[in-house]
């Protein structure tokens, strides 16, 4: 058996460097018209099981308007849909965010059009350097993952200490990509002011605890695939961070685990996308839930195109460990998760495939 399963490893290894060497991405392998998937995509019959049952329900993840969410009380029944939305889905919708719709358009076609340009364009940002500023990569975890998905991505730090300047971002998107950065940190700490509320805690609480330091955007485009029902458009995975926050264009793809079910998110004209990621789930104690999710490979001819940033801590503890925060713990509610190190954090994330375990289960008392 060992030799067989080695050459097969080894086969695999060298048509993924070949892939990853050819620097165009699937965007460029569907441009060339293939009509089958290299089999470096196919991913084993447990990832894809259940991918073609269309979900019998029409249960949808919540949709919460902000119309109102600034006025001063902040209005309970919007922290308590907020609430309740992170607590039994990890998943919510917001309309009415304060970003103009316009901005939302422009954002999608800029990102459109940098994945459509020829690939000599594009090729000259392709990298795995994941602490440059700008990134054009496909499957960030390509050689850390049992299968490649379906996606070409574009990564851009907003902040931290990999941020990158205007002038690194490719011109084909560098005004909207810069706009989209302040448009975005905004809905974003009107989301973290409501759910810190609704955990009892003061609004500017995450603000304080620098939620939005480490902010990345991955910007990603789902080509068209010949053979979706082999692959995916992205592994089911959770977030790791604070929060993401994610603008996706009219093809549907998107699909959130709610208790046994891949339910699918149907894009909502306006509409933001947020998720709680698994440092939140972390330092709420259990109380918001980092959920799995993950995107079908793209049956459609159009493209699907996902803008999707992360929110991170900068600031961390001086003993450079955290954990379940202190206030929101009670006899009764002790601490479910020990503290972790940053060293531990960063390792689970960039050692890992997006399908390995999360920290969550590793830190779990
Ligand atoms: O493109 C999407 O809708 C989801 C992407 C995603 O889950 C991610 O980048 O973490
Ligand atoms: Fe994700």
């Amino acid at each position: 058996m060992a030799t067989s399963a080695l050459s097969a490893m080894y086969d695999r290894m060298k048509e993924v460097q070949e892939f990853d060497q050819s620097k165009a991405g699937v965007k460029g392998l569907s441009d060339s018209g293939v009509s089958t998937i290299p089999r470096i995509f196919i991913h084993p019959p447990e990832s894809l099981s259940g991918l073609r049952n269309p979900s019998s329900s029409s249960i949808q993840i919540p949709l919460i308007d902000l119309s109102h969410a600034d006025s001063n009380p902040h209005p309970p029944e919007i922290v308590e849909q907020i609430r309740d939305a992170a607590k039994t889905w990890g998943f919510f919708q917001v309309i009415n965010h304060g970003i103009p719709v316009s901005a939302l358009d422009q954002t999608i076609s800029a990102i459109k059009s940098f994945h459509e340009q020829p690939k000599e364009a594009k090729s000259k940002f392709y990298s795995r350097e994941e602490m440059s500023g700008v990134m054009y990569t496909s499957n960030n975890d390509l050689y850390r993952s049992r299968a490649a998905s379906w996606h070409d991505t574009l990564q851009v730090w907003f902040a931290g200490p990999a941020s990158a300047s205007a002038e690194e971002i490719p011109e084909i998107c560098r005004n909207e990509v810069v706009e989209w950065n302040e448009h975005v940190k905004n809905a974003a700490d009107k989301v973290m002011e409501l759910l810190a509320l609704g955990l009892g805690l003061d609004a500017g609480k995450f603000r304080e605890l620098s939620f939005s330091g480490e902010r990345v955007m991955v910007a990603h485009i789902y080509p068209y695939c010949p053979q979706p029902d082999l692959t995916l458009g992205i592994t089911a995975h959770t977030d790791p961070g604070i929060i993401t926050v994610l603008l996706q264009n009219e093809i549907q793809g998107l699909q959130v685990k709610h208790g046994d079910e891949w339910v699918d998110v149907k894009p909502v004209p306006g509409g933001l996308i947020v998720n709680i990621g698994d440092f939140l789930q972390i330092v709420s104690n259990g109380e918001y839930k980092s959920v799995q999710h993950r995107v079908l490979a793209n049956g459609c001819k159009q493209p699907r195109i996902s803008v999707v940033t992360f929110f991170n801590l900068s600031k961390w503890r001086e003993s450079d460990r955290y954990g379940p925060l202190p206030e929101l713990l009670t006899p009764q509610k002790p601490a479910i998760y020990r503290d972790f190190s940053k060293q531990e954090f960063l390792e689970n994330f960039y050692s890992k495939g997006l399908d390995s375990k999360s920290l969550i289960e590793k830190i779990k008392l």
